[in-house]
C-alpha cells in the first residue's frame, strides 16, 4: 500500500448546521493491520468507513494516502442490470484485471462463498444472502490493499460467514489492511490489531490488541530447510515460532489464521511438510476484545 492512509484532525457533519457525527478523528491504517470498529447505533462507524474507503470527503481535516481501495456498504445496491458473474467480472476489470483473469476470479469467488451456481443470475433475482455473497466478492476480486467491511457479514450463511474470515486473514498475510465493523463481538475476536470505539464523535482506542494476540490459537509443527526462515507470507501471521530440532518448527497462529498459514507453507518454494495441527489453549484474554 502506498503511503498508508491517514485521517487528521477529520471532520464531518452533514449539512452546513447539522451537528458533528465526526470531530477532531486522528487514524492511520498501516499495512498489513486489521482495525475493527466499534460503536453504539448512529455514532459515526459507518461515516468513518466512508471517509477511509474516500467515498466521502470530511468536512474539515485531511485524508492522505491512496491504497488501491474495496468497500462492502452495509447496504449493497443488488438492482444492478448484470447477472453475478458478468457484475463481478465488470468489477474486476475495474480493478486492473483482463477480462479473462477477471472472469475466472469471478467464478472462484463465487465458489468459494458457496453461490457458484447463482453466476447467470440476474443481480435483481439474486436472495438477499446471495446477492450479500457477491457484494464481498466484488471486494475481494481487486486483492485491494484496503478492504473497508461495513457490516460485512450480515446474511451471509454461516459457510460464507468464515469463507469471509479466511479471506480477511488471507488479505492481511498478503499485507493489505482491513477495517471492518461488525454487529457481533465475537467476529475475528482476538484477531484485530487494533480496535477503536467511536464515541461522541471521537475516536478512542480500545486497547492494544498486538501479536501475540489471544482468541483460540493453533499450534502447528512444521518441517522446512534446517536452518531455513519460515515463508514471509507464514512469518508476517504467526503468533510464535520456536525451532524445537534441526528443521522442526511449532509454530502457533490464531485459529481464524490457520488455513491461511497452512497454504503459506504447503505453497512455499520448496514445500514445508506439516507434520501436526492442534488446537492450543490461549494465553490470556484479549483486552481489546470485549464480550
Ligand atoms: N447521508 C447522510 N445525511 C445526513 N445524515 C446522515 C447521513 N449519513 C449518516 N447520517 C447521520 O450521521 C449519524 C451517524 O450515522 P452512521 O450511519 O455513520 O452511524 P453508524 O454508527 O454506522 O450507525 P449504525 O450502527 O446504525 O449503522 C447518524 O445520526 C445519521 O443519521
Amino acid at each position: 500500500m502506498q503511503p498508508e492512509l491517514r485521517l487528521t484532525a477529520v471532520g464531518r457533519r452533514y449539512g452546513i448546521r447539522g451537528p458533528w457525527v465526526l470531530r477532531g478523528v486522528d487514524l492511520a491504517v498501516a499495512p498489513g493491520t486489521l482495525v475493527r470498529v466499534e460503536g453504539a447505533n448512529g455514532t459515526g462507524k459507518s461515516t468513518l468507513l466512508r471517509l477511509l474507503a474516500r467515498l466521502d470527503a470530511p468536512t474539515e481535516g485531511r485524508v492522505t494516502g491512496r491504497p488501491r481501495t474495496a468497500y462492502v456498504p452495509e447496504r449493497f445496491p443488488s438492482a444492478l442490470p448484470f447477472t453475478a458473474v458478468g457484475y463481478l467480472t465488470h468489477l474486476g476489470t475495474v480493478h486492473g484485471l483482463s477480462r479473462a483473469s477477471a472472469a475466472r476470479a469471478a467464478d472462484t469467488w463465487l465458489e468459494r462463498f458457496g453461490a457458484g451456481a447463482y453466476g447467470g443470475t440476474p443481480m435483481e433475482r439474486l436472495s438477499k444472502g446471495s446477492s450479500q455473497k457477491v457484494a464481498v466478492a466484488q471486494a475481494l476480486i481487486g486483492e485491494p490493499e484496503l478492504l473497508v467491511l461495513d457490516e460485512a457479514w450480515t446474511g451471509l450463511d454461516a459457510g460464507a460467514r468464515d469463507e469471509l474470515e479466511r479471506a480477511v486473514a488471507e488479505r492481511t498475510a498478503a499485507g493489505g489492511a482491513v477495517v471492518f465493523v461488525d454487529h457481533d463481538p465475537r467476529r475475528l475476536a482476538g484477531a484485530p490489531d487494533v480496535t477503536y470505539a467511536v464515541l461522541d464523535g471521537g475516536l478512542e482506542r480500545c486497547a492494544d490488541g498486538v501479536r501475540p494476540a489471544a482468541g483460540p490459537l493453533t499450534l502447528v509443527t512444521a518441517q522446512g530447510p534446517p536452518g531455513g526462515r519460515l515463508p514471509a507470507d507464514a512469518a508476517r501471521i504467526v503468533s510464535s515460532a520456536e525451532e524445537t530440532a534441526p528443521g522442526t518448527h511449532r509454530l502457533t497462529v490464531r485459529a481464524s489464521h490457520s488455513d491461511v498459514l497452512l497454504r503459506a507453507l504447503l505453497t512455499a518454494v520448496p514445500p514445508w511438510h506439516v507434520a501436526g495441527v492442534e488446537s492450543a489453549a490461549a494465553p490470556h484474554p484479549d483486552p481489546g476484545t470485549r464480550p
